[in-house]
Formats: C-alpha cells, structure tokens, sequence
C-alpha cells in the first residue's frame, strides 16, 4: 500500500510537468499561428508534422512504445492545430 501511495506520487508529478509543458506548446503553437496569420501561411504543415513524429520517436529510449509516441503526438499536434484555429491576429 504504502508502494502503491509512493508510485502514485510519482505519476502525480510526472502528469504536473506533462501539463505544464502541454500547457507551454499550446501557448507557442499560438504564437505561431499568429505569425502564419499576419504572413498568410497555412496552418497545416505536413512536413513539418512528419519531422516533429519522427523527432520525438527519437527521443525514446524504448523503442517499444514507438506507436505509443507516434498516436500521442498526433493527438497534440491535433489540439495545437484546434487552438490555432481560433486564433486573431491580435
Ligand atoms: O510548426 C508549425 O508550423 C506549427 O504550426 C506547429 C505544428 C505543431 O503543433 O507541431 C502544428 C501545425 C502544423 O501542421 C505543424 C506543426
């Protein structure tokens, strides 16, 4: 029980810094959508998506959870494109 509490623990802190850092891409991905905006660029970057999946796939230690990374950063890069499609140029 008291492993189970000091696990927990563990994953509290690791979710705590995942949200904080989700938190820092998303304001960034509007800065960029803002800069795409005022220079009339597309949001959608296909090859910039496949250098960012194949970015962070590197970055594993464990190449096992490869799908897991791969289905984890579509879904973010997913939310970033749904909050810089609400953005204004302001
Ligand atoms: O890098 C960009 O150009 C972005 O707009 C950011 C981002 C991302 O979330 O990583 C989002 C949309 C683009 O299709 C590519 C990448």
């Amino acid at each position: 029980m008291h492993e189970l509490k000091e696990l927990r623990s563990q994953i509290n802190n690791i979710d705590q810094e995942l949200v904080k850092l989700i938190e820092m891409r998303l304001d960034i991905a509007i800065k960029i959508a803002k800069y795409k905006k005022r220079y009339n660029i597309k949001i959608t970057d296909q090859s910039r998506e496949a250098k960012v999946l194949e970015q962070n796939i590197s970055y594993l230690n464990n190449k096992d959870y490869a799908s897991i990374i791969s289905e984890i950063t579509k879904d973010i890069i997913t939310f970033s494109k749904e909050v810089q499609g609400n953005v204004n140029n302001n």
